[in-house]
């Protein structure tokens, strides 16, 4: 069975003007030990999506579908089942240290806290815990007696992933862990996340807008346009031979690691994202589309089988031998 299962996943936002259907209908799942990446431009809902599996959204979010983690479903548990489960069994390391870290509060303190709350330590084995944590995130153990603003960026994210680590949890979810970082000290974290949950068998599901940091780092890709999964399959497949249009031009979107400029629209591609409330008829993707046919602007064709273990939601996908060569030519 696996760990984690998004089952018809929705997240629909509930705005003055009306509604915001920002993850629409995501099934995805993850096997223990494995690490999925979920990859889209800015706006297809990642976030939404990662927020939703430990209930973070706020109150105007409706959430719908099931979020089962080994089976029992986060989103229909109580409140104090819910606060048993996060940290201790799923954490989530987010975009920016700075809103996660207390500024108040010592580096050490916040390490320990979940553990402490959990009751999984008493004051002094949690001390010596989170020196262990700290080692193990590259941070000498001192530093527990430090503030976040003594510490880098970098050092930062570090703490917070420490903290997701502390109560040992079967998942790790990491939201653009290192948007704000310089381009070294991404690669480092990203790296570091890759090689803790490796050891210690913790599943990740990491999010990025760039596929290219994903693609190395995770075992399958999951790639999100206008709230829906486009494409999953195994990382490298989906990287190298991509067989959505969206996908194929994302591998293809340079400089990668965090540059602004990834975060615009993919090489070759024209146009925006569409707007959530107005979204196109027949595959959302076809205005934008190289190598769209007349019947994309009518039939939204879902998520259908393109190979072992793969799924793409194009009629093109899984059909034509020579699609990545012709699409090589036209996306790029
Ligand atoms: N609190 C909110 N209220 C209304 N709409 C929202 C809210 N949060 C997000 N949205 C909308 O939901 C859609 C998905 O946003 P989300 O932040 O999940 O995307 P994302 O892929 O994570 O983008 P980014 O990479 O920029 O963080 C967007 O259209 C966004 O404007």
């Amino acid at each position: 069975m696996s760990l984690l299962e998004l089952d018809n996943l929705s997240v629909t936002y509930r705005i003055a003007s009306g509604e915001v259907p920002a993850v629409r209908g995501v099934s995805l799942s993850l096997d223990a030990g494995e690490a999925l990446g979920v990859v889209g431009e800015s706006g297809s809902g990642k976030s939404t999506l990662a927020m939703a599996l430990l209930r973070l959204l706020p109150k105007d979010a409706r959430v719908e579908g099931r979020v089962l983690l080994d089976g029992e479903d986060i989103l229909a548990m109580s409140w104090g089942r819910l606060r048993a489960v996060r940290w201790a069994e799923a954490s989530i390391v987010f975009q920016g240290a700075q809103h996660g870290l207390n500024p108040v509060h010592r580096i050490g303190a916040q390490i320990a806290e979940p553990l402490l709350v959990h009751g999984l330590a008493k004051p002094d084995q949690a001390r010596r815990r989170v020196a262990e944590l700290l080692e193990q995130v590259g941070l000498p153990a001192w530093r527990a007696r430090s503030y976040p603003h003594e510490l880098s960026g970098g050092q930062r994210q570090r703490v917070m992933i420490a903290m997701a680590l502390a109560c040992s949890p079967r998942l790790i979810i990491a939201d653009e862990p290192t948007t704000a970082l310089d381009l070294m000290v991404q690669a480092q974290v990203l790296q570091l996340i890759r090689d803790l949950v490796a050891e210690h068998g913790i599943s990740l599901l990491m999010i990025s807008h760039d596929l290219s940091v994903l693609a190395e780092l995770c075992d399958r890709l999951a790639v999100m346009y206008a709230g829906r999964v486009v494409e999953e399959g195994p990382a490298a497949e989906v990287f190298h031979q991509a067989q959505h249009p969206y996908a194929r031009a994302l591998a293809g979107a340079f400089p990668t690691v965090g540059d602004p400029v990834s975060r615009l629209a993919p090489r070759g591609l024209g146009g925006d994202p569409p707007d959530p409330m107005q979204l196109p008829t027949g595959c959302p993707f076809h205005p934008r589309c190289p190598v769209a046919l007349d019947e994309c602007a009518t039939l939204d064709i879902g998520l259908r089988p393109a190979g072992e273990r793969r799924t793409a939601a194009c009629v093109h996908a899984g059909l034509h031998p020579g699609l990545d060569s012709g699409l090589k030519e036209d996306v790029r």
